[in-house]
């Protein structure tokens, strides 16, 4: 499976916000998204994860893609364990006892999700990944409330256990995930925005 993205137009609220973005991602590799705030980083990943459509362009991939954003959609009132055994049954799978360790949720088995703090919750957002096993990753911002120790664990995972079997992720993220990936800065495909032309004059 090759992810190929040709002359891809997006738009945010019907205002164009990127044009012609145009990448190859192999099977076993990441690309890194990269620009500024507000650029459209959002934008394309949820365009590419079909949450969106795009303005004009092409987005030719043969496998199924997830997408995952700063909202890590844990049920608070459920335990780690249940929110895993949860998102594993809606993908028809069974969660594979490595992700407890992959993730550093062994001890955090039994506690309700409500109770963890920000960085375990998002541990257990990527969790998710783990046991839905899609092919196809959209990731923004993965790394969003991640100490340094939690970051290292989520590359580790993302090179051993998703690209080295094949799979393929695309990455918004400001900060360096320490896997080997290609960078795409998107700043040279920001969509001239008339209607704003001269709006930040006022701050000269
Ligand atoms: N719901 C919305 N309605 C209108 N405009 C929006 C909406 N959400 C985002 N935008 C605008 O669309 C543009 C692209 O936003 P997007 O969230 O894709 O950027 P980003 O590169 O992911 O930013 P960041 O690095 O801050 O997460 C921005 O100018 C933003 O203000």
């Amino acid at each position: 499976m090759t992810l190929t993205v040709t002359s891809l137009d997006v738009a945010r609220s019907g205002t164009p916000v990127l044009s012609d973005v145009s990448f190859v991602v192999a099977p076993g590799e990441a690309l890194i998204l990269r620009g500024p705030n507000g650029i459209g980083k959002t934008t394309l990943l949820r365009t590419l994860a079909g949450l969106q459509p795009p303005l004009a362009g092409q987005i030719a991939a043969s496998d199924e893609s997830a997408y995952s954003s700063h909202a890590d959609g844990i049920k608070t009132a459920l335990t780690v364990e249940e929110n895993l055994s949860f998102w594993a049954e809606v993908y028809g799978n069974t969660v594979p006892e490595s992700v407890y360790e992959a993730f550093d949720l062994t001890s955090l088995r039994q506690r309700l999700a409500g109770t963890l703090s920000a960085g375990q919750k998002r541990r257990l957002g990527l969790a998710r990944l783990g046991v839905i096993a899609r092919k196809l990753l959209y990731l923004d911002e993965p790394t969003v409330s991640l100490d340094r120790f939690s970051v290292n664990l989520f590359a580790d995972w993302l090179r051993d256990k998703h690209l080295a079997k094949g799979g393929i992720a695309v990455i918004a993220t400001h900060i360096d995930l320490g896997i080997d990936a290609p960078t795409l800065d998107l700043t040279p495909f920001a969509a001239v925005r008339e209607a704003e032309g001269g709006a930040d004059e006022a701050f000269l």
